[in-house]
C-alpha cells in the first residue's frame, strides 16, 4: 500500500467510525422511547415521523454511504468533503453538514453529473445554479460496517485529469446472481441526466443493449418520489414490462432503493383489469409461436403496417375509433318524443338539449345515464300532478315499463360490444358497419372478426377496446397515475402510448427501449418518431443512452458488428473499457455432435466456478424444450424458461432466445447460431443481437455447417474459432 492509500483508507475508517456511532447513537435514543398506539393526531404524526427515522437508520446501518466528494462553493472559504449515500441523514449535534447526503438530494448531483477537467462546476439547487470546484470524487466500498475499499476516480491535486472508469470496471467484473441491482454508486453523468430530469416531460430514450435502461428507470422512480414528495406517491405510479418474469427479475431494485408499493405489471395486465376482461391464456403464446416457431432458416413473414399487430397500435386505428364515437354520439338520442303515459310527452328537442348541450362536458355513457336520470326525475314531478292516487298508482306503473322500453333503445356504451360492431361481429346498434370497415385491412377484419364471434380477445385487442371505454367513460381519480414508466418501449405502439396519456397527469412518461432489439416489430415501433410526435414539442425530451455497460468489450465489439452487417444499424454501442475472454465460434458435425458440444461447452463453463448464471439459448421454444430434456439428465438443477414462468431462479437455465429479452447471464451458449436456424435478414440478426448481449463475461456461439454472414467475425482479437485448449 502506498503512504497517500493508506492515510486516505484510515482516514475514511475513521470517518467511518464515526458515522456508525452516530447512527447507533440515534437508534437508541429513539428506540428508547415507547412507541405511540393511541389515539391523539399529533402524537400519531409524530410517531410516524419516528418510525421513518428508525427505519432509514436501520437501512444505513450497514453501508451508511458509497461516495464522497469534495467540494468547494464559490465564496465558502473551505472545501467540504460530503459523504452521499442511499438515506441522509443528519448529526444530532448542529452541524453545517450533513453526515450523509441522500443520492437524489441536488448537491449529490455533482458526484455523478461531474467528469473531471479542472473547470469549475455546479449544480441546480433550489436557490439557483451552484457553482465551485471539486477536489476529489472517491468511492468507498463498505460492507456489513467494515470498509473493503477505498477507490479515488478523480482528486485535483493530480492535475484534473478526467473521472477514471477504474471503479465502474471493478463493478461490472462482479458476478451477478438472479435479480438486477441498484447502481447509485456508478451512476454515469449520461444516465444522472435521464433519472434527473423533469417530471412533466415525456422522456424518450434509446438505449443500447446494456445501457442500464431498465435499471435508470428504477433509480428515476425513486428520485421523482423525493424531489417531488408534495406531488406523487408511490401507488400512483406504475412500471409497464414485458412479462411476470422480468418484473420478478428487476423487483428488488426498488426496494433497496428504499422504495415500495410501486405498481409493477404488464400492459395487459393492466387493461384486462380495467375492462373486467379475460384474454383467452393462449393467445400470447400463439403470437409468439407463429412469429418465432415457423420456418426459422427462411426468416420471418414480411411486416406491414397492415398485419394485425402494427394495424391495431396504429393511430389510423385510433383515430377511426373516434370517428365511431363521433357518430355514435350523433345518432345515440332515440327518436321520437318520450311519453310516460298517455297524455303526457317530454319533447325530444328538450331531452336533446339535456344531451348535446348541459350533459356536453360529461363522457358518453355518462351522459347517457344523466340524461336518463334526469328524465326519471320529470316523471316523478309529473307524477305528482296526478289527480288521484289510484291514477297516479296506474301512471306509474305504466311509467316504469315505458322508461325501460326508451334506455334500450340507446345504444349500449360497452366497449367490447361497439369493438364487435366495428369489426362486423356484431350488429347491435345497426350503426357505422360498412363505411368504417372498408378502412380497415381485410386479413385484419376477417381473422378478427372470426376471433371475436368466438369471443376471443387477443393482446393486440386490449388497446383499442380499452380506449372505446375512455372514449365513454371517465377515468377516475383512483385510475390516474403520477408518473408511468414503459421498459422495452419498442415492443409497444404509438396507440398504446396515446392511450396511457390519458391516464397519466402531466405527460409524465419515461419511455425506454431499444429499436435494435425490437424482435416484435410486427407490433412495435419502428422508430421513435412515431411516439414522439404523440407529444407537444415541449413536453417531450429525447435521449441517447449508447454506452454499454453490461458486457465486456469483446462481446460488445462482436454484437456490434451483427447490427451493423445484419440490421444495417448505425446504433452502435461504446463498451467500458472492461476486456474478457474473446467470443468463442465453435462448429459442431452433424446433430450427434451438436448434443455433445452443447455438453462440452457447458461443462466447461461451469467448471471455471465463479459464474452464477449461465444460459443456453436456442432459436425457438420447441428446440428449448428438447434441449432441456436432454441436458437435464446431466444437470437436474437446469431451468427451462418457457414464458410461463412468474419467477427468474438465476443458476443455468435454457430458453428460446426471444425470451432472453431483458435478462442477463455470467456466461451464454447460442446453440445452432447458424444459417439453418438465423437467415439472411434483419429481424433474424436482432435476435441473434438480443441473445448475444446477454452476456456480461463470457459468450459461446456453438453452430452448424454455416454461419449467417452478420455473425462472421472480421476482428480476430474478439472472436477465435474452435475449441480452447484443454477444453
Ligand atoms: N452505471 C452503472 N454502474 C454499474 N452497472 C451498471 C450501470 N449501468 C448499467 N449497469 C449494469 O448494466 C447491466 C445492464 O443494465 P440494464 O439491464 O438496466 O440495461 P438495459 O439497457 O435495460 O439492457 P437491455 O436493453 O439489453 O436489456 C446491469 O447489470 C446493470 O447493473
Amino acid at each position: 500500500m502506498t503512504d497517500s492509500f493508506q492515510s486516505a483508507y484510515q482516514e475514511e475508517e475513521l470517518r467511518l467510525n464515526e458515522a456508525i456511532a452516530e447512527i447507533d447513537k440515534q437508534l437508541e435514543r429513539l428506540q428508547s422511547i415507547p412507541v405511540y398506539t393511541g389515539h391523539d393526531f399529533t402524537e400519531q404524526v409524530l410517531e410516524a415521523g419516528r418510525e421513518d427515522r428508525r427505519q432509514a437508520l436501520k437501512k444505513s446501518q450497514p453501508e451508511p454511504y458509497f461516495g464522497r466528494l469534495d467540494f468547494q462553493e464559490n465564496g465558502k472559504e473551505e472545501q467540504a468533503p460530503l459523504y452521499i449515500g442511499k438515506v441522509g441523514f443528519d448529526r444530532e449535534e448542529a452541524s453545517e453538514h450533513p453526515m450523509v447526503i441522500d443520492w437524489r438530494a441536488p448537491v449529490a448531483s455533482l458526484f455523478y453529473s461531474f467528469t473531471g477537467g479542472s473547470d469549475p462546476a455546479s449544480y441546480e439547487a433550489p436557490e439557483g445554479l451552484v457553482e465551485g470546484l471539486v477536489y476529489l470524487k472517491r468511492n468507498v466500498v463498505i460492507r456489513k460496517q467494515i470498509l473493503e475499499r477505498v477507490s479515488d476516480t478523480y482528486n485535483r491535486e493530480s492535475g484534473g485529469p478526467a473521472v477514471s472508469d477504474e471503479f465502474l470496471v471493478y463493478r461490472l467484473g462482479e458476478n451477478k446472481d438472479n435479480r438486477l441491482r441498484d447502481i447509485v454508486s456508478t451512476i454515469q453523468a449520461e444516465q444522472d441526466k435521464i433519472i434527473r430530469a423533469a417530471k412533466n416531460t415525456a422522456l424518450i430514450i434509446q438505449g443500447v443493449a446494456g445501457s442500464g435502461k431498465t435499471t435508470v428507470a428504477l433509480h428515476r422512480l425513486a428520485f421523482l418520489l423525493y424531489q417531488y414528495k408534495e406531488q406523487v406517491s408511490a401507488e400512483k405510479m406504475i412500471i409497464f414490462a414485458p412479462n411476470h418474469m422480468f418484473l420478478d427479475y428487476i423487483s428488488d431494485v426498488l426496494p433497496e432503493l428504499g422504495v415500495g408499493d410501486i405498481q409493477q405489471r404488464t400492459f395487459a395486465d393492466w387493461a384486462s383489469e380495467l375492462l373486467d376482461v379475460s384474454m383467452t391464456p393462449s393467445d400470447a403464446s400463439e403470437t409468439l409461436a407463429f412469429w418465432f416457431e415457423t420456418d426459422t432458416g427462411q426468416g420471418t413473414p414480411d411486416i406491414n403496417d397492415d398485419v394485425r399487430g402494427r394495424y391495431k397500435g396504429s393511430l389510423r386505428l385510433m383515430n377511426l375509433i373516434e370517428r365511431c364515437v363521433e357518430q355514435l354520439e350523433q345518432s345515440a338520442l332515440p327518436e321520437g318524443d318520450f311519453s310516460p303515459w298517455d297524455g303526457a310527452v317530454l319533447r325530444r328537442e328538450t331531452i336533446a338539449e339535456w344531451f348535446n348541450e348541459e350533459y356536453k362536458p360529461y363522457p358518453l355513457a355518462k351522459r347517457k345515464e344523466r340524461v336518463l336520470a334526469r328524465l326519471h326525475r320529470w316523471v316523478e314531478m309529473e307524477l305528482k300532478k296526478s289527480p288521484s292516487q289510484a291514477v297516479m298508482k296506474e301512471r306509474k306503473k305504466k311509467a316504469a315499463g315505458r322508461e325501460k322500453s326508451y334506455g334500450s333503445k340507446w345504444p349500449k356504451f360497452e366497449p367490447l360490444v361497439l369493438y364487435k360492431q366495428l369489426f362486423g361481429a356484431a350488429k347491435i346498434n345497426g350503426l357505422w358497419s360498412e363505411e368504417f370497415e372498408s378502412e380497415i385491412p381485410s386479413e385484419v377484419l376477417n381473422s378478427t372478426r372470426k376471433d371475436l364471434k368466438k369471443n376471443v380477445v387477443r393482446e393486440e385487442d386490449l388497446t383499442p377496446l380499452l380506449y372505446f371505454h375512455c372514449l365513454m367513460n371517465e377515468i377516475t381519480g383512483e385510475q390516474r397515475f403520477d408518473h408511468i414508466v414503459i421498459d422495452e418501449a419498442q415492443d409497444f405502439s404509438p396507440f398504446q402510448v396515446a392511450l396511457l396519456d390519458r391516464f397519466v397527469r402531466g405527460h409524465s412518461f419515461t419511455i425506454l427501449g431499444d429499436l435494435s432489439q425490437g424482435i416484435h416489430a410486427y407490433r412495435g415501433v419502428h422508430a421513435w418518431e412515431e411516439m414522439s410526435t404523440l407529444f407537444e414539442p415541449e413536453s417531450r425530451a429525447y435521449f441517447a443512452l449508447t454506452r454499454s455497460y453490461r458486457s465486456t468489450m469483446e462481446i460488445i465489439e462482436f454484437a456490434n458488428g451483427i447490427l451493423e452487417k445484419g440490421v444495417g444499424s448505425d446504433l452502435l454501442a461504446v463498451p467500458v473499457f472492461r476486456s474478457g475472454d474473446a467470443v468463442r465460434l465453435v462448429r459442431y458435425n452433424g446433430a450427434a455432435d451438436r448434443e455433445k458440444d452443447l455438453r462440452r461447452a457447458l461443462r466447461h463453463l461451469l467448471s471455471k466456478g465463479n459464474y452464477r448464471t449461465v444460459s443456453i439459448l436456442t432459436r425457438t421454444l420447441r428446440e428449448a424444450k428438447e434441449l432441456h430434456e436432454l441436458l437435464a439428465t446431466e444437470w437436474p438443477e437446469l431451468h427451462l424458461i418457457d414464458g410461463s414462468k412468474q419467477t427468474y431462479q438465476g443458476g443455468i437455465s435454457v430458453l428460446p432466445v426471444y425470451l432472453s429479452k431483458g435478462l442477463e447471464f455470467d456466461a451464454v451458449i447460442v446453440a445452432d447460431a447458424d444459417s439453418a436456424h438465423y437467415a439472411e435478414k434483419a429481424w433474424d440478426a436482432k435476435l441473434m443481437y438480443v441473445g448475444c448481449t446477454r452476456a456480461l463475461h463470457e459468450l459461446w456461439l456453438l453452430h452448424g455447417e454455416q454461419l449467417p454472414s452478420y455473425v462472421v467475425p472480421e476482428q480476430p482479437e474478439i472472436a477465435s474459432q474452435g475449441w480452447p485448449d484443454g477444453v
